[in-house]
């Protein structure tokens, strides 16, 4: 039996109601993005990143945009050492990006710190210590005042060894575990670590809130970041950057409620990588902006290349349903859904091709390298006529008439069902042609010729049934009339011929056409039939035979 009377909030509520935030319903821009995938990822691999795969990680960061990079925690590592250098002695970080190594609030890692980033173009310091009840308590065993004390002095060497370390600076304090802090008692240690920076417009500093451990719901913290912003000081030379995890599964959530309050800034990985259920996933944020018209200021476009990239470096993998990135993301089964896309793809061709408005698609999936072909509309027993009428226009060039689309549908279903599995769009085609496309058995013509007359036409019919060859003649009102009126006499078949539609094939052959016909037998159902030819009067006379074999 579970046990919750072992559990209380470990949450704190500002002293006063900060709520301004939930008036806005909008995320006009985007915030200043901060990588952290090679440290907080890192540092939550069963197997951290080699040398070379954090120097490959940290270049497809810059190439999605990331303009700041947590690229370590230099005094962790021989490798995270190591890295660091080889990126400041290679010359490997370009002009307009900065980055930022993580440390502890501990004179001795401050010092390695500093050795292992000298040289560094820009860079920001990120220092850190644990400022909330349980940790005090359990922890650091210390006072309010004792554990100010530790991010003021961490703070105050900061300061001092960048003045006398080369290259420049920028600074970060974060009080870690912030949302099991008493914001009134976070927002003191924040100012007595902004009081010993003394930022200018110029050279502004960091206040960085992280959710360490995700405890409450995201409207608390976005109170909280909001108490922050209110009362921080200097605020206007401040930038207040926020740390969601994602324990509770709300980061994306905390961030996004986090930026309405105030913030400036998010630090987070890509696909959410990071201690226990991850930081905050920069795809979904960014690409939430995107969906809402905004540019992130990310590239994300080439998806695939980045999951790969992603997959090879930290040996972690995307979920299939991992927002925007998975393999399953963009992929409708369901016969409705089906419908609805290949509808809505239809009207935005044809009305509005400058508004994606796709019905269950929140982004055009070609925006991040995924195609419509193999990504969106798959058939298995759940589909219906709609998708795969869809495949066979789109990638086979067929337009079925409505109703054998759902002849086709139902004939797709009835296979994947019984196949138990998912049908590609080559066997569909495969499936419609052995169906539907020039059956020639029971029923097959041998010969047709054509007589013109003054009223209608006449034909002679050399046909096949089970062996036996015969001649007929009959008249109709068009040609495929008359070669149906003399199968019907030659057989004594019943059916009335309801649908014929035709088109010429561009996309499998541009000399042939196809020819639909669907017959209505006694009892009042249809039967299908297509005919390929590069006679069209062939490929009708083929559809219509096909149609009367499938009776
Ligand atoms: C929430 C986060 O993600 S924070 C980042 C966490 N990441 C990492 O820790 C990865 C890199 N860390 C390491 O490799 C190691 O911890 C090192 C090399 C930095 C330090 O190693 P060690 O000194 O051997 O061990 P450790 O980190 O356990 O030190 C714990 C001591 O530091 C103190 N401490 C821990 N964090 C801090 C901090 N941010 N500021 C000041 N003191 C701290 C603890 O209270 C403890 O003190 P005690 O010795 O008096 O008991
Ligand atoms: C070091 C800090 C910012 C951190 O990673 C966290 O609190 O999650
Ligand atoms: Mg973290």
């Amino acid at each position: 039996m579970m046990n919750a009377s072992k559990y209380k909030r470990q949450y704190y509520l500002p002293p006063e109601t900060c709520m301004d935030w939930a008036k806005k319903d909008y995320i006009d821009k985007a915030p200043t993005w901060c990588s952290v995938d090679l440290r907080d990822g890192n540092q939550a691999l069963v197997i951290p990143m080699s040398l070379e795969q954090k120097v490959e990680f940290f270049k497809l960061l810059v190439k999605i945009g990331f303009k700041e990079i947590e690229v370590g925690f230099p005094a962790a590592s021989e490798t995270e050492y190591t890295f660091l250098r080889t990126l400041i002695d290679r010359d490997l970080i370009p002009e307009d990006v900065t980055i930022q190594v993580l440390t502890q609030a501990r004179e001795h890692i401050i010092r390695k710190t500093f050795e292992a980033v000298k040289g560094a173009p820009k860079a920001i310091v990120h220092v850190y210590n644990s400022t909330s009840v349980a940790q005090r308590e359990q922890v650091f065993k210390k006072s309010k005042e004792e554990i100010l004390k530790i991010a003021v002095d961490g703070a105050k060497l900061l300061k001092e060894l960048a003045e006398q370390t080369e290259g420049n600076f920028q600074f970060e304090y974060s009080p870690e575990s912030f949302t099991g802090t008493e914001p009134e008692y976070a927002l003191e240690v924040c100012n007595a670590v902004i009081d010993v920076w003394q930022p200018t417009p110029e050279n502004k500093c960091i206040i960085n809130l992280p959710v360490t451990v995700e405890h409450s719901m995201p409207h608390v913290y976005a109170s909280q970041v909001e108490y922050m912003c209110k009362h921080m000081l200097h605020r206007e030379n401040v930038i207040v950057s926020l740390h969601p995890h994602n324990d509770r599964g709300c980061g994306v959530a905390d961030s996004e409620m986090g930026i309405l309050a105030g913030a400036d800034r998010i630090e987070g990985t890509l696909f959410g990588n990071g201690e226990r259920t991850g930081n905050v996933d920069i795809v979904t944020l960014g690409m939430n902006m995107y969906s809402q018209g905004v540019d992130p200021k990310l590239d994300f476009s080439d998806m695939p290349h980045i999951c790969e990239v992603y997959e090879h470096c930290t040996g972690m993998s995307v979920g299939e349903r991992s927002p925007y990135s998975g393999a399953l993301v963009f992929a409708a089964f369901s016969g409705s859904h089906q419908d609805a896309i290949a509808k809505g793809m239809h009207w935005i061709e044809e009305k509005d091709p400058n508004r994606w408005t796709v019905p269950y698609l929140p982004i055009d999936p070609t925006d991040v390298g995924r195609n419509y072909d193999a990504d969106v509309i798959r058939i298995n027993s759940q589909s219906g006529k709609g998708g795969v009428g869809y495949i066979l226009e789109t990638k086979y060039g067929l337009n079925l008439p409505p109703k054998m689309r759902e002849a086709m549908g139902y004939t797709a279903k009835g296979v994947s069902d019984h196949l138990h599995k998912e049908l590609h769009p080559d066997e569909i085609f495969d499936l419609f042609k052995k169906t539907f496309e020039n059956v020639a058995q029971p029923y097959s013509i041998n010969e047709v010729h054509f007589q013109q007359k003054e009223v209608g036409i006449t034909t002679k019919v050399t046909s096949t049934f089970n062996g036996r060859t015969i001649t007929t003649e009959a008249t109709g009102n068009g040609r495929l009339d008359a070669v149906s009126n003399a199968l019907k006499k030659a057989y004594e078949l019943k059916y009335t011929l309801e649908v014929y539609q035709e088109h010429a094939l561009e996309r499998s052959s541009s000399s042939k056409a196809i020819a639909y016909v669907g017959i209505k037998k006694p009892d009042g159902t249809m039967a299908w039939g297509a005919g390929v030819d590069p006679d069209i009067i062939r490929a009708s006379i083929d559809a219509l035979v096909t149609a009367i074999n499938n009776r």
